[in-house]
C-alpha cells in the first residue's frame, strides 16, 4: 500500500494542473508576472501544510516561441523538438520562482507506459511521496513529450493530471485554466456550471475542443480527467488560474468555476 495512503495522512493533498493558456502570453511567451503569481499561490499553501503536486503543460507552448513557430506545428519532430527546448526553460523558470520561496522543484516527465506498467507505476509514486515528505520538494510532472508517440502519448496533460491525482491519492485536483468554468455553451456568454454531480450526455455535450493555437483537448478531456478522477474517488475543479487568489479562495471553500464532485462527495 502506498505511504500516502489517503486515511493515514495528517495533510490534504491537492494535484494542481496548470494548462499552457495561463502560462504563456497571447503572443506565445512564457508569462512570466502570472507564473510568478501562481508560484506565489503554491508556496503559501505549502507554508500552511497542504502538500502540493504540479502537473504543468507549457513546454511546447514555450519550444514554440524559442524555435520561432507561429503556429503549432504538426509534425511530430517539430512538437518533441519544442517540447526539448521548451521544458528546460520552464523548469528553470519554476525552480528560480521557488527558490526565492524557499522551494526546489523536482521534474517527473511520464508518458502513459509509465503508468501502464505496474513497476513503473509504483517507482514514480514512490519518488513523489519521498519527494512531499521532505517538505521543500515540489513535483513539476509533465509529459515526456520528447519520447511520447502516438500510441503511447496522453497527449493532453488534462487526463495525465487525473491520472497522478488517483496515483497520489489526492484529495482534489484543481485545473487551473484560461477559461472560469465549464460554461453551458462554449462561448464567452455561455453561463458557467457551478457543480456537477454526475457526468451525464448533457455535460459530454456542453464540452467542446480548444480554440487556442498551443492547447490541447479544451473541455473535452477535462470532463475526461474529473471521470477518471471521479471513478479514484477524487473531486475536481476547473477555475480560471488568472483570478486573483484563485488557489487561496478554493482552499478556502469558496464556490469558484465549475465543482466536479466524486460519488457525491465534494
Ligand atoms: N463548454 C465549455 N466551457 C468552457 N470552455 C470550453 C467549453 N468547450 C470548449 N471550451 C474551450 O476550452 C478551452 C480551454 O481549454 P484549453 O484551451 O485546452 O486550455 P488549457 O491549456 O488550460 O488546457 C477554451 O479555449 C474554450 O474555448
Ligand atoms: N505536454 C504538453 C502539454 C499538453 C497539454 O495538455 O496542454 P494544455 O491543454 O495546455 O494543458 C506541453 O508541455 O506542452
Amino acid at each position: 500500500m502506498a505511504k500516502g495512503k489517503r486515511s493515514e495522512r495528517s495533510h490534504p493533498r491537492w494535484v494542481v494542473k496548470l494548462g499552457t493558456g495561463i502560462l504563456s502570453t497571447p503572443a506565445g511567451d512564457l508569462d512570466l508576472p502570472q507564473i510568478r503569481r501562481l508560484v506565489q499561490q503554491v508556496a503559501i499553501l505549502e507554508g500552511q501544510g497542504l502538500e502540493i503536486v504540479l502537473v504543468s503543460s507549457g513546454a511546447i507552448g514555450s519550444g514554440m516561441g524559442l524555435l520561432g513557430y507561429r503556429r503549432r506545428p504538426t509534425a511530430i519532430e517539430e512538437l518533441q523538438a519544442c517540447a526539448a527546448v521548451g521544458q528546460p526553460q520552464l523548469m528553470r523558470l519554476y525552480e528560480e520562482l521557488f527558490s526565492e520561496r524557499g522551494f526546489h522543484v523536482a521534474q517527473l516527465l511520464l508518458t502513459y507506459l509509465d503508468l501502464d506498467s505496474r513497476t513503473l507505476y509504483e517507482n514514480a509514486q514512490k519518488t513523489i511521496e519521498h519527494l512531499l515528505a521532505r517538505g521543500v520538494f515540489i513535483p513539476v510532472i509533465n509529459e515526456n513529450d520528447v519520447v511520447s508517440y502516438e500510441e503511447i502519448k496522453f497527449g493532453d496533460n488534462d487526463r495525465l493530471s487525473a491520472h497522478v491525482a488517483a496515483m497520489v491519492q489526492a484529495d482534489k485536483l484543481i485545473i487551473l485554466s484560461n477559461v472560469p468554468g465549464l460554461r453551458e455553451r462554449n462561448d464567452d456568454g455561455g453561463r458557467i456550471i457551478p457543480l456537477v454531480e454526475r457526468i451525464t450526455g448533457e455535460i459530454e455535450a456542453m464540452a467542446g475542443k480548444t480554440r487556442s493555437e498551443r492547447s490541447v483537448g479544451g473541455m473535452v478531456t477535462k470532463v475526461d480527467a474529473a471521470r477518471i478522477a471521479g471513478s479514484a474517488g477524487i473531486p475536481m475543479q476547473i477555475a480560471d488560474g488568472r483570478e486573483t487568489e484563485i488557489l487561496q479562495r478554493i482552499a478556502a471553500g469558496e464556490s469558484v468555476g465549475t465543482l466536479f464532485l466524486a460519488g457525491g462527495k465534494p
